[in-house]
């Protein structure tokens, strides 16, 4: 089917969307582990194991700055912070099981508004 063109107003609801998903990832019980930039300098091995850090509060100042074209590039980043806990955590583990917890909680919200 021929793709909808975007209007102004599609990438402002897109915006609207984001920043509503954005502020309901950070009142998650489970969001402690991804409020703020892993400090790698006290994490060893962190910044040679995760390429493309991201956290919440970067994502925030993303946003902020206009950084996301449409819902679609938000979620990559979205996606990217519970990537990388899986990557660099044991699924059984206290930060392992809150990625999975708010990835599936993320999953659901963001499917809810298509
Ligand atoms: C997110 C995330 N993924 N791994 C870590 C981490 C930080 N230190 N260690 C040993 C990890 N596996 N994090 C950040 C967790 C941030 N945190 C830890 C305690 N309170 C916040």
């Amino acid at each position: 089917c021929a793709k909808k063109a975007k209007t102004p107003k599609d990438s402002n609801n897109d915006l609207a969307a984001c920043r509503m998903l954005l502020s309901e990832l950070e009142a998650h019980q489970d969001a402690w582990p991804f409020l703020s930039p892993v400090r790698h300098k006290s994490v060893p091995g962190y910044r040679k194991v995760i390429k493309k850090p991201m956290d919440f509060s970067t994502i925030k100042e993303k946003l902020t700055n206009n950084l996301y074209l449409n819902l679609e590039t938000f979620i990559i980043d979205v996606n990217l912070v519970f990537d990388n806990c899986q990557k660099f955590n044991e699924d059984d583990s206290e930060i392992g099981r809150a990625g999975h917890r708010m990835r599936r909680f993320f999953d659901k919200r963001w499917t809810e508004l298509l």
